[in-house]
């Protein structure tokens, strides 16, 4: 007998959530209105675990359920390695539906053996206004077949349980949203306030069978998990790695979302302007590539700095090469990154390689906690990358396997990502210019944070260039923070 209050249960929610196959940020939905959550499970398949675990609750389900049917089909496409498996289970025959029913052979809308009369089982991974199963029913209704049951893995509660009941069709879910919010706030991962913010966002858009909506089609959703508009500390809850949480919950605590860029070549003054600006600063960013001759101690002397002034460390390293070098430029060489540095930065053009080999690097030696930013974007003029260019990017920070070692992403807008828990990392901020001669482009404080989804506005000949540093440090945090505050009072 299946029990859905099972820990079995809970631990797939909480690992659907760590796969980012539930997800919460600012999503478009097919209904027209953004929702502050969402579901991909066709992530699932590159997890043959999970695989094997839903399948095992789908089919205890249906022994549960003492359906009476003789086939079952998954509703395209997601659902569809799920079917297989549950019909291999139980030893079913299964009906695949086309989408796009050929214009040549046999035409056919349903592929498999059947005959009028049979009764199929439908499996669906997400059930919102119900509209996708219902076009699966229709389909093997034409075509003389049953319908009567579909178990459905996720309901997100908007209203399509009611819709395919008035179509003659039960839905038997195995995980409500509801449930699964509850988990998650029970495993620490998001708090009450983000569960109060969903559920406000469910009980608004509740969707009617002609994809109207109940309360009228003028619905009006705030989403308060737009990013933009959250606060680093709940932001922090969400957050999948350690590192990221660090930092989100240092920014709150000392109320600052300033990095320092730090690109000057003296060793000392580089110490002296980490003194000074310390206290001001989360991040201090360094390009260790500059430095003339940089004294043994000269590490070990910065990390002494930050940990009294309590601010992080980032080498702008950009990696950017095959997994084995970026795992020795990491750890060895004359700079052994790996020994010091908090955060690194690096580029996604190699790919997979890139944080497969920082991963590796870490495990050379016995270095700090150190964590990723990855780059989707870069301040310059002319810069290459394009949109999908992009979005593999975000794919990378937010479905690949090695999210644990990533905080955030080096980009220059808000709509690159959605995900609260990633933190946005963005140079190019200075107060009284607008570019450099060399292809730099700067945008002011406010309007990174305010228009940009900026969360940290990285700055350097802003500071460095000013008579006193430690006075511009002071007032680019200042304009930061409270264009960050602003922002989430919005
Ligand atoms: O797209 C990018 C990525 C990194 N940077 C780095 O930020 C600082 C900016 O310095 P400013 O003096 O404020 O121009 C610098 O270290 C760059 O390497 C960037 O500018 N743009």
């Amino acid at each position: 007998m299946l029990d859905k209050q099972s820990t079995e249960m809970k631990n797939l929610v909480v690992k659907l959530y760590e796969i980012n196959a539930f997800k919460f940020g600012d999503f478009k939905m097919k209904v027209g209105i953004n929702s502050p959550v969402y579901f991909d499970l066709r992530v699932i398949v590159s997890y043959p675990e999970v695989m094997e675990t839903i399948g095992n609750f789908v089919v205890e389900y249906m022994k549960d359920l003492n359906l009476e049917y003789q086939h079952l089909c998954g509703v395209p496409y997601t659902a569809l390695p799920i079917a297989t498996l549950a019909a291999v289970k139980v030893n079913k025959s299964m009906l695949v539906r086309r989408k796009e029913v050929k214009t040549y052979g046999t035409k056919k809308a349903i592929e498999g053996k059947y005959s009028v009369g049979d009764n199929c089982l439908i499996i669906e991974d997400i059930i919102t206004s119900g509209s996708s199963i219902l076009e699966t029913v229709d389909s093997l209704r034409n075509e003389g077949i049953t319908v009567t049951d579909a178990i459905v893995i996720v309901d997100r509660e908007q209203g399509g349980k009611a819709n395919i009941a008035e179509r003659g069709v039960r839905v038997h879910t195995l995980f409500t949203l509801s449930f699964m919010l509850n988990v998650l706030k029970e495993a620490g991962h998001i708090q009450e306030e983000t569960v109060q913010s969903v559920n406000k966002y469910i009980q608004a858009v509740q969707i009617k069978s002609d994809g109207s909506f109940a309360n009228g089609n003028n619905v009006q959703v705030v989403n308060k998990l737009d990013r933009a508009t959250m606060l680093f500390e709940e932001r922090a809850s969400m957050a999948k790695s350690k590192k990221a949480k660090q930092l989100f919950n240092l920014m709150a605590q000392k109320k600052t979302n300033l990095c320092l860029a730090c690109d000057t070549t003296d060793p000392q003054e580089i110490l002296d302007l980490a003194e000074k600006c310390g206290p001001y600063i989360c991040l201090f960013k360094t390009h260790m590539d500059i430095v003339d001759s940089i004294p043994s101690n000269f590490t070990s002397d910065l990390s002494a700095i930050a940990k009294r002034h309590n601010f992080l460390i980032m080498e702008d390293r950009k990696f950017s090469d095959i997994g084995n070098t970026v795992a020795l430029q990491l750890s060895k060489g004359p700079f052994k990154i790996s020994k010091w540095a908090d955060f690194v930065t690096a580029h996604s053009l190699p790919g997979q390689g890139v944080l497969k080999g920082i991963k590796a690097g870490l495990a050379e030696e016995n270095p700090k906690d150190l964590n990723v930013f990855l780059l989707a974007e870069m301040s310059c003029q002319g810069c290459l990358i394009d949109e999908k260019y992009k979005e593999n990017t975000i794919k990378m920070a937010t479905e690949s396997t090695d999210i644990d070692v990533i905080t955030g992403v080096v980009c220059q807008n808000k709509e690159c990502f959605a995900f609260p828990g990633l933190i946005q990392l963005t140079p190019g901020v200075k107060i009284n210019e607008n570019k450099d001669d060399l292809g730099q482009q700067y945008n002011t404080p406010e309007y990174v944070v305010k228009s940009k989804g900026a969360d940290i506005g990285v700055v350097g000949r802003g500071i460095l260039t000013a008579k006193s540093p430690e006075k511009a440090a002071v007032e680019y945090r200042d304009a930061l923070w409270s264009a960050y505050l602003e922002r989430t009072q919005q």
